[in-house]
């Protein structure tokens, strides 16, 4: 393909970044069972997301039982070994390349560059020696054209502004104070970030939203496109009401702020205007559209970012783009969809749905889910067909069909509606119970789909209690952390004796130090003493928050010591300081001030939100739009169906879990397994120490063989894959007398 753009001189030239690729955001996950042995449930599914990502539930890994065709339930006994492949993708963002091009063109000629490939542009075309683009001049005029070869796509990035930090790094843009924990609004064009007291100032009435004054008229910087129109909390201080809502609706709804047409590439085309809006037009758009390349598969509706497995199913045969390529979606099954080779994953959810996939068969596949083979006249069957299906594809991360998919789409045939499952049917509110041995990370998890599909997870009241929660727990792994410095001292102070002994005894003049590089001053061994004995009485939480606002100021001070700095080091040698402790202490000076405001991945970090018996519960639909960077795929959750998620701590369930009785009317229970407890130990009900993934198996098969369950579907979700990944390349699985027998030989556990 080719282009041609007009160039035109005029006005001084800003500085412009010109993005050569734009990867695709989002994690690519595959998941792939490499060795399965003896684990007697038939269907196996696996999901893995990285815990970093608020989207997703946690780092984890699960597996769906079909209860259906399970038998021997009561001995379940999963030894399987689970390789996962989880290539990291290019990370999220827009990826700049090294060439940099000077324009003199104006904002306006800029903007509509953006829009429309053919519109006048300006540039300085010495700066293009080394870039894809040609320029040539014809009678003053200079004119820059470049090849586009279908097969080497790579969307037009917008143009960028780049700001200059004057200050030091973190400071406010404009009156140069404050550091990285000042609270501070960024412009969506440079970034430049401004202080509460400089905000006004910096962006001035804000026609288009969030921008330095003098970025108005400049394309927002794409990484950001997700925060359009979400307000934060500095503007809602600093605005009234009536003013926040006109700023993000100018944000959300200006010219400029819209996304570019050239910046998107469908099957190797980059989209025209008109292609753009017939994509952003139709009845199911894909949701929260950025730059990109991206394939689209016009017969069943499947979208994806280029390389990876679709992400959602929009509305089926658009005159977007170009003809779909097999190796679009980078899949190596040998399994084709509409001439494009599936991925694991969609093979997974193909085969979990009852469709026969021996002999590399090429599928052809409808919008309403209905498949033929290639060349084959009869329907064989809808994918959508199976009762679960819809349910596994939620858990391997694939899209669903949304209502609005098509108009003659499934949702509408009553063949496939009758086979649907129960607890994705409206009306109904579907209950789901969520339990785990101690540390397994349900609490993580509902705080997660609280955050994900509440709209307001928290009231203020309840933020109110977390911070005060996450500061308690600062103060303790203050505590903890304190602790281990006296023991590391008293440690370095002995082999400083046993060091000046040895002196003594060789001739040498020993000189009698009581100081290591533990050592603390008297006054913050004072609070030491203080906050040890505060936390043995078991007082820490009653003399807060009133000690918040007293000590804050020496843990600054605390917090710089030489001291405390060389302790944290050894961190990992103090056994009581959870991982999730460095997360907060890392932050601790700015939590312990009294303005401080938990977001929401503290509070998902947090220990002790819920309550102590861990019951909890929380209602929800997965909304129409989702909550943002979620992806696509929740968007494609049916937004009218109701769910209850149902948490109960596993000491809550009572002896043999006596309790359960009273979640009878649940339709799934999700146990939960953190994979990283196969070395660690806890004691039972008799006291004895015994390995905690053998604990976990015990209440898995109390409560999967319990009378009130017999007839209910499990999904047993295999959690803190991050910490196992790590934790497996150096302590052997053996550690586990469950796992005694695994010699995996040849087989390679890790997943990368
Ligand atoms: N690394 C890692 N940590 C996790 C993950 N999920 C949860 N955690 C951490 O594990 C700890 C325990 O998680 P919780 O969600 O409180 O687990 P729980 O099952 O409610 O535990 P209890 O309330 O102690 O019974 C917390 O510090 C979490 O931050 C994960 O996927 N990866
Ligand atoms: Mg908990």
């Amino acid at each position: 393909m080719k282009y041609s753009i007009a160039v035109e001189y005029k006005g001084p030239p800003p500085a412009y970044h010109l993005p050569h690729a734009a990867p695709v955001d989002g994690i690519p996950v595959s998941a792939e069972v490499s060795h399965v042995p003896s684990f007697d449930t038939p269907s196996l599914s696996v999901i893995s997301q990285p815990m970093s990502e608020l989207k997703s539930l946690s780092s984890s890994s699960a597996i769906a039982f079909d209860r259906s065709n399970c038998s021997g339930r009561t001995t379940v006994s999963p030894t399987s070994v689970i390789a996962f492949d989880n290539e990291a993708g290019e990370s999220n963002g827009v990826s700049e390349s090294s060439c940099e091009l000077s324009s003199k063109h104006s904002r306006e000629s800029s903007n509509s560059m953006l829009r429309n490939s053919k519109e006048s542009l300006d540039f300085n075309d010495s700066d293009y020696a080394s870039s894809r683009v040609s320029f040539s001049k014809n009678n003053n005029e200079p004119i820059a054209t470049f090849n586009m070869d279908a097969d080497d796509c790579e969307p037009v990035e917008p143009v960028k502004k780049e700001s200059i930090r004057k200050g030091k790094k973190g400071s406010c843009y404009r009156c140069l104070k404050g550091n990285r924990l000042t609270e501070k609004e960024a412009c969506l064009v440079c970034d430049a970030k401004y202080c509460g007291n400089c905000v006004l100032r910096g962006m001035g009435s804000m026609p288009e939203g969030r921008k330095c004054v003098g970025c108005i008229g400049y394309p927002i910087n794409e990484s950001k496109r997700g925060s359009l129109g979400k307000c934060s909390r500095m503007l809602k201080r600093l605005l009234n009401r009536l003013e926040v809502r006109q700023v993000m609706k100018a944000e959300s709804l200006c010219e400029v702020n819209q996304l570019p047409p050239n910046c998107v590439c469908v099957n190797g085309n980059p989209l025209s205007f008109e292609e753009l809006v017939t994509l952003q037009n139709c009845s199911n758009p894909p949701k929260k559209l950025k730059p990109g390349n991206y394939w689209y598969d016009k017969v069943s509706g499947f979208w994806g970012k280029e390389g990876q497995k679709p992400c959602s199913i929009i509305s089926p045969h658009l005159n977007v783009g170009g003809p779909i390529k097999p190796d679009a979606s980078n899949g190596n099954t040998q399994v084709f969809i509409n001439g494009r080779e599936i991925t694991k994953v969609e093979l997974r959810m193909l085969q979990l749905a009852g469709v026969q996939c021996a002999g590399n068969p090429h599928f052809w596949v409808n919008e309403d889910g209905s498949y033929q083979e290639e060349g084959q006249k009869n329907t064989r069957g809808y994918i959508w067909g199976k009762a679960g299906t819809k349910l596994v594809c939620v858990f391997l991360s694939l899209p669903v069909p949304s209502k609005y998919s098509t108009s003659c789409g499934f949702l509408s045939s009553n063949v496939v509606t009758r086979t649907v499952p129960d607890y994705v049917e409206h009306g109904i509110v579907h209950k789901f119970l969520l339990v785990g041995y101690s540390g397994s990370g349900t609490s993580t998890i509902f705080k997660q789909a609280k955050i994900l599909y509440k709209n307001t997870p928290f009231s203020e009241d309840e933020r109110g209690n977390i911070k005060l929660t996450i500061q308690i727990n600062v103060y303790a792994y203050l505590g903890i952390l304190l602790e281990g410095r006296e023991r590391f001292e008293e440690e370095s102070l002995g082999n400083l004796k046993k060091s000046q002994s040895l002196l003594y005894t060789t001739g040498s003049s020993p000189k009698l130090g009581s100081k290591t590089i533990y050592s603390i001053g008297t006054r913050l061994k004072a609070f030491s003493d203080w906050l040890l004995k505060t936390m043995v009485s078991g007082k820490l939480d009653a003399i807060f928050p009133a000690a918040t606002c007293e000590y804050a100021p020496l843990i600054e001070e605390l917090w710089n010591d030489s001291a405390i700095k060389a302790t944290y080091e050894r961190r990992n040698e103090i056994e009581m300081l959870p991982s999730v402790a460095s997360y907060f202490l890392e932050r601790a000076v700015q939590i312990l001030k009294t303005d401080y405001e938990p977001s929401d991945l503290d509070i998902l970090y947090a220990e002790g939100v819920t309550s102590s018996n861990g019951l909890a519960s929380v209602e929800f639909s997965f909304p129409q739009s989702a909550p943002e960077e979620t992806g696509d795929t929740a968007d494609l959750h049916d937004s009218l169906a109701r769910y209850e998620l149902i948490t109960i701590h596993a000491r809550g369930l009572g002896e043999n879990c006596k309790w359960l009785e009273m979640f009878e009317d649940v339709g799934l229970v999700i146990f939960c397994v953190s994979l990283s407890d196969y070395n660690q130990f806890s004691t039972d009900g008799n006291g004895c120490l015994t390995n905690k993934m053998i604990l976990s198996r015990k209440l898995f098969e109390t409560i999967v063989t319990h009378p009130t369950f017999e007839q209910m579907d499990f999904l047993l979700i295999l959690n803190k894959l991050d910490e196992f990944e790590e934790k497996i390349e150096h302590v052997p699985l053996t550690q586990c007398d469950w796992f005694s027998d695994f010699h995996p030989g040849k087989t390679c556990m890790c997943p990368r």
